[in-house]
């Protein structure tokens, strides 16, 4: 058997001739882009990359290589897309993106729509974000507050989009596909729940007790410990406060916010029932114009694939090949498609950077549909 040494020396010779080769490729890969931006052709053609895939498997003589073969064509075409990329964001052919960059947002005298009643915590996101003096509104739902933005009733909408605890709110991330509105901030706000009730009921005496599902959630190994509580489901936590106040009884309680126990006049049972103690929702702003700020530091697209291997691979390639930091991927069932899903991404960088220009061509060109949900 051949000494260690004796193979890596073999190893360095064939990989000096894999990178020649590779070196040669790229450089034609190079012309491709300059005929390709002559004459206003598209980078990506999956079909060549097909046949591609399926003449490189049949050249291999070993069967039990055809699958690496292929691996590193997919990769080795990869990376050609993105030096043709880069090229055409060199040559200004990138197209301008449907975005007007702004210096800062315009919160004077406007008018803000969130969802649930008086004490939400929709509310105190609203405060947090714009202050305490702004002017908001509720409506029932999150659809009704999407609505208001997109009719122009409101000028923006405060929504919650994720919890530390209980994970995405996956209506919220339903609306932002189905509505022309677009994400252009976000705050996250502490969110410590409290069991409240009547004026001297106790924690003892509770059976019921109400909030929304995502409350509930949050506050799961409590409610786990207090088995004789029945739990409720309700629109909002302050729905589930006002609830306790009509229903009159003390043997009922509401997992809401401090304040929204103030605000009903119920008296605090339990402080902190949430499970984890840095319990936080993020909250996304959101509003009917296409606008971006100038030192938006985050982006939200979502897209969907087609149903093939390998196609979310190609597509994250898009981040790892122009430097983009990917924070988050969430992922939902498309509607009437069963077992097909729509990808939630949110990455580092602002519309007007060439690197976040040259992955949104890349990935617009690959994906079956990419919205960008806005930059923020
Ligand atoms: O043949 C092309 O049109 C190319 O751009 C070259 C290439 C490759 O690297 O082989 C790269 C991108 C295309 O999607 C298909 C193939």
């Amino acid at each position: 058997m051949a000494a260690l040494e004796e193979l890596r020396n073999e190893l360095d010779e064939i990989d000096a001739q894999i990178i020649r080769l590779y070196e040669q490729r790229m450089k034609v890969c190079g012309e491709v882009a300059d005929f390709k931006i002559q004459n206003g052709r598209k980078v990506y053609d999956r079909t060549r990359e097909q046949q591609k895939l399926a003449a490189a498997a049949k050249q291999v003589e070993n069967p039990e290589y055809k699958k690496g073969v292929q691996e590193l064509f997919a990769l080795l075409m990869s990376v050609s897309r993105k030096l043709q990329y880069q090229k055409l964001s060199e040559n200004g052919v990138l197209g301008k993106l449907p975005f007007i960059e702004t210096d800062r947002l315009d919160t004077e005298n406007v008018r803000i729509v969130f969802q649930g009643v008086e004490g939400a915590y929709s509310q105190a996101a609203m405060k947090q974000y714009f202050g305490e003096d702004v002017r908001g509104y509720h409506v029932h739902t999150w659809r009704e507050a999407m609505e208001a933005i997109e009719d122009g009733a409101a000028d923006f909408a405060v929504l919650p989009i994720e919890n530390s605890s209980a994970g995405a709110v996956n209506e919220v991330y339903d609306l932002l596909v189905e509505f022309e509105n677009y994400i252009v901030g976000e705050t996250v706000l502490p969110v410590n729940h409290v069991l409240a009730g009547l004026p001297g009921s106790k924690e003892e005496q509770i059976m019921k007790v109400y909030s929304h599902p995502q409350g509930l959630m949050q506050c799961e190994k409590y409610l786990y410990g207090h088995a004789g509580m029945e739990k409720i489901s309700v629109p909002n936590t302050a729905v589930a406060a006002r609830t306790v106040v009509e229903e009159n009884d003390p043997t009922h309680a509401a997992i809401c916010s401090a304040y929204a126990a103030e605000v009903y006049g119920l008296e605090i049972l339990r402080e902190r029932v949430n499970d984890s103690s840095c319990n936080s929702t993020r909250f996304i702003i959101v509003t009917n114009q296409k606008i971006f700020c100038k030192e938006a530091r985050k982006i939200s697209i979502c897209f969907e694939l087609p149903h093939q291997s390998g196609s979310l691979y190609q597509m994250l390639s898009h981040f790892i090949y122009n430097d983009l930091n990917m924070t988050k991927i969430e992922s939902r069932p498309v509607e009437d498609r069963p077992w097909e899903y729509r990808f939630f991404v949110d990455f580092e960088g602002n519309l007007a950077d060439g690197a976040v220009k040259n992955a949104i061509r890349g990935l617009r060109e690959e994906a079956k549909s990419l919205k960008i949900l806005g930059n923020y």
